[in-house]
Formats: C-alpha cells, structure tokens, sequence
C-alpha cells in the first residue's frame, strides 16, 4: 500500500497568483508518464441524457427510457447526464458566483477555512503536505451536509464558525444548494433502484439520512498543462456524485481502455457512480476511472456533490442483487465512517480504493 508521507522538503505554497504565472513547474506538481494527460482534448463519451422529471412523473414510456438508459450506463461506465432535475437555475447561478467570491479572496483570507490533517473538510491548496508527489493542479473547499432536519443549519453554521459572519449569505447559498443535491439524490436512487430492479424505495430510504461531502474544485491556469493534473486518474469512494461543470471542461473519464471527455452542459448534471454504490449494487453498477485535466488560458470550476450514507449504516446489497447462487458477494460489508477514514488516513483514493480497502479490512478483522 502507497506510503502517505508528509512533503519531505517544504513546497511553495500553492499560491494561485504565483504559480499560474510560473514556466518552472514545480516537481512534485508533474505527474508521471503514464498518467500525464495527453496534448489534445480525447473524443467526447456519449453520455446518455435522462430526464428525471419524466421519470418521477410515472410517465411509463419515460420510466422506460430512463431505466434503461441507467442500466446500460451505470453496467459499463457508471456516468450518465441529468436533465429536467428541477434544480432552480438561479440557485446554480449563486452557488457558482459564490465560489468565484470565495477563491479570489486572498490566500491568507482562504485559511481561515484550512483543512485539518486526517479531515475531509476545509480548503485545501494543492495538498501541499498531505501528499509528497503527483499533487493536483487546485484548489478545493469541502463541506459537511446533513439531510438530518436536526442539521438544517449545519452548512451555513460551518462558514459562519470558518469564515465569520461576513459568509453568512454564503453559507445560506450552500446550505440551499446542498438541500437540493440531496433531493435530486433521492430522486436519482429511485431511478437506480428500479433500474436494477429492486423495491424503488430502497436506495432513496437508505440514503434518507444522508451524510454528504460538498465540494469546490477550482483549477486555476497552468502554463504546462500537458504536465500536470487538475485532479488526478481515481474512481469517487463515495456513493453518487452529481457534478456541475461551468463552460470550460475538463473532466475525462476512462472507458473500453481510452480518455474521453465529457462536454459542460449547464442545463445538465453529470452523475457518476461511486466505489460505496458498486459495492451497494454487488458489484453490477461501476464506479470508473476518471480525471481533471488543466488548461493554460482560464480558470475551471466544478460543484461536486458526494452523496454518503449515515456513516454507522452497514454497505450491503440488497437480497434481489444477491439471490441466484451464482451472485456470490463481490465486497464485504462495511460502513461508510471506516471508508471515509481510510481515505482520509491511510490511503489517497485512486482506481483500485475499494479493492485495497477490502483487503485492509480483511487484515483488520483477522487480527
Ligand atoms: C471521500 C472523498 C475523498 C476525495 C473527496 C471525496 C470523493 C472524491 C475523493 C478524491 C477527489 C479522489 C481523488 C483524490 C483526492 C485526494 C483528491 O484529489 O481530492 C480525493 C478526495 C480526498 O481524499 O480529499
Ligand atoms: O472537476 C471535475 O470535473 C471532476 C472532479 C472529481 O472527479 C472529484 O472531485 O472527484
Ligand atoms: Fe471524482
């Protein structure tokens, strides 16, 4: 398993205003050969657009389609595009504008919110000191959210405690925000459950109470983009993840042993399936390889919601995934808290997360 060192020799902070200007990359920000991204854009993946307002308005040709279409998806390459998700628009246009408010700020304003060591929460620049090599080409700031009505403050309680009351407004934008991630979560688990054709409330009643991760991915401009990596090859370790690009891509995913990119949308959300709801499906439903790159010309944003279970419910498909004998089980069962720390304590997600994780569980329970 990799070595989670801390930076041997201290880095620059990754202070936007200095290095988008810098020719010099620093070494550890250049990823390897095989991982660097290649000089041109890949072909864009025909990700299939499902409109979940035809769905959940029981319309049974749209229910047809959109089953379908999430079977067919989510069996090969775990993505597909939401339309009609009821998202209001000018809530997406104030949670965009908002992150624009937040990163332009100062680099000792955005401490305020610095992430802990062993955290999943806070800004992060780079994270310069939790990895020694190949470190993203961005800036982040994640959040907790809670579906939990006992928590309907909890976000912007976060950002007034971080960032002082002059972020109130920006904590009710997010706070709104996240509340409709996690309807449109909900909406989307109904979707999965009958695409896999178990009871359609399952999934959604599993992750009624969930306990999501939000966060903000800023990429600022890179002069050699050829060398390094907004986010680096990894598959989402969480369950669901709904993703809201602005206008300027980047976001490739891997299928059939090639790059694709997947071509912004603002109208649209793009879902993908994370390492939790494979292991949640038996192993049917993929969570795929996919990646960020950098461009030299403009700043990137993407939204990104991480749908995660109460973190003490036990991850383990449902009888209908597992009936004929030949479905053996594909991951033991597991609860979200121990994943969530395992990523955050002894290993950085990548392609094979879930599998080292299964193996380090089965060490742990044989001690
Ligand atoms: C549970 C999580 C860990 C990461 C944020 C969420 C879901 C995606 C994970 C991540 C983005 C996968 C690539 C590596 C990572 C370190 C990153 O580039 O940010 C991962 C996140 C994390 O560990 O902070
Ligand atoms: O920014 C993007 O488009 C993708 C980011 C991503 O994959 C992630 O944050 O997990
Ligand atoms: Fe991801």
């Amino acid at each position: 398993m990799q070595a989670l060192l801390t930076v041997p020799t201290p880095v620059p902070e990754f202070n936007t205003s200095i290095l988008k200007h810098e020719h010099n990359i620093p070494t550890q920000f250049i990823w390897p050969d095989d991982e660097k991204p290649g000089s041109q854009t890949p072909p864009e993946l025909q990700v299939p657009p499902i409109d979940l307002g035809g769905f959940l308005s029981g319309d049974p040709v749209a229910v047809s389609n959109s089953t379908r279409l999430a079977n067919e998806a989510c069996k090969k390459h775990g993505f597909f595009l939401v339309f009609n998700h009821g998202v209001d628009s000018k809530l997406l246009a104030k949670a965009h504008e908002a992150m624009d408010v937040f990163f332009e700020q100062p680099f000792s304003q955005k401490q305020r919110a610095l992430r802990k060591q062993g955290d999943h929460c806070g800004y992060a620049s780079s994270f310069v000191g939790r990895f020694a090599t190949k470190l993203p080409w961005k800036e982040t700031l994640s959040f907790p959210y809670s579906a939990d009505h006992k928590s309907s403050n909890m976000v912007e309680d976060y950002f007034f405690n971080k960032m002082g009351s002059e972020f109130q407004e920006f904590g009710k934008v997010y706070q709104e925000y996240c509340k409709a991630m996690s309807n449109l979560s909900l909406g989307i688990m109904e979707l999965l459950g009958m695409s896999l054709g178990v009871e359609r409330s399952h999934f959604r009643d599993f992750f009624e109470e969930n306990e999501s991760i939000m966060r903000l991915n800023y990429y600022p401009p890179c002069l050699k983009p050829d060398l390094t990596l907004g986010t680096g090859p990894h598959c989402d370790p969480t369950s669901l993840t709904i993703l809201h690009q602005d206008h300027v891509g980047g976001l490739e995913v891997f299928v059939d042993q090639k790059w694709y990119s997947i071509r912004p949308n603002s109208e649209a959300f793009v879902v993908n399936i994370g390492d939790t709801f494979m292991a949640l499906s038996n192993g049917i439903y993929k969570s795929c390889l996919h990646r960020a790159v950098v461009n030299s010309e403009t700043p990137r944003k993407s939204l990104a919601f991480f749908l995660c279970p109460r973190g003490d419910k036990v991850i383990s498909p449902p009888n209908e995934l597992m009936e004929d004998l030949k479905s053996l089980r594909v991951y033991p069962d597991f609860t979200w808290q121990l994943f969530l720390e395992f990523t955050q304590k002894h290993y950085r997600a990548d392609m094979k997360t879930l599998d080292t994780f299964t193996k380090w569980l089965q060490n742990r329970r044989e001690q």
